[in-house]
């Protein structure tokens, strides 16, 4: 298959290709789905209280509440990092309270991850930062390639594909956590504060590549502090607060 080329035609075109697959064409209109969930740490520490919250596949939503209130808790839950001590978390019609081992596993293949400090594997170049992942789900190298140059190039560094993670600046970082989330084309992409280290323009830049990606039809989950930021992109937003949430 020949190297996609158009920067726009190309990117949205690896969203499209990537079919539902069958579970995904036969499920409801949610992507998320959480029933009477509530969530206590070991310590005893009530993140959340028997929340109950609906996302529509496609749906961009903001999640904003204090720092401790529970918003990282909120994610975790969705991706399996946590297990919530009472109720449901329906993910893309998998019930995320009875995943384990390989089945979870398949469930976070369709979740893209974005957080706060980027998580990049200092060794490894752009490219191999963004491909890693690939290799080890057993993608082949074709399949690899034709992913690789339009990803980078909805991030906007495709020019940076050979550089090292300490040679770019805290944005390009981002960007490059952002192509290696979005690389498998997840139809649910999670970021965890993701603009918490950047200065306005990077958040800016981050929060139009996340609107892109949910264009192009995936649904995206936004944690963040940044009520200016928030005001700006005009999206639907969930307040978490004394481990309730809010729809504003
Ligand atoms: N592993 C843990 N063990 C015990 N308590 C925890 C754990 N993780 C989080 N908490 C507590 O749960 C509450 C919610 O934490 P969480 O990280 O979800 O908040 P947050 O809204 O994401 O905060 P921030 O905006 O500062 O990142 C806090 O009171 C926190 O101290």
């Amino acid at each position: 298959m020949p190297l996609l080329t158009n920067p726009v035609t190309a990117e949205q075109a690896i969203y499209e290709k990537a079919s539902p697959t069958q579970e995904e064409s036969a499920s409801t209109d949610n992507m998320v789905q959480l029933n009477g969930v509530t969530k206590t740490y070991g310590n005893g520490c009530h993140a959340l209280l028997d929340i109950n919250l609906e996302i529509k596949k496609k749906e961009f939503l903001f999640i904003t509440g204090p720092s401790g209130s529970g918003k990282s808790t909120l994610l975790k839950l969705l991706y399996g990092e946590e297990l919530p001590t009472q109720g449901e978390v329906i993910v893309n019609d998998y019930s995320v309270t009875n995943l384990r081992g390989d089945r979870l596993s398949l469930l976070r293949r369709r979740i893209g991850i974005v957080f706060q400090d980027y998580k990049l594997i200092p060794q490894r170049t752009v490219a191999e930062n963004v491909t890693f992942v690939l290799q080890a789900q057993g993608y082949t190298r074709k399949e690899i390639h034709r992913r690789l140059e339009p990803t980078l190039k909805l991030v906007g560094l495709l020019s940076k594909a050979d550089c090292f993670p300490d040679q770019l600046s805290g944005g390009e970082q981002q960007r490059v956590s952002i192509a290696r989330a979005i690389v498998g084309t997840p139809p649910l992409i999670l970021a965890d504060e993701p603009t918490g280290n950047l200065d306005p323009d990077n958040s800016w830049q981050v929060m139009q590549i996340l609107q892109k990606l949910n264009a192009f039809g995936a649904t995206v989950i936004v944690t963040t502090h940044d009520e200016q930021l928030v005001r700006r992109c005009n999206r639907p937003i969930v307040q978490v607060r004394d481990g309730k949430l809010y729809r504003k």
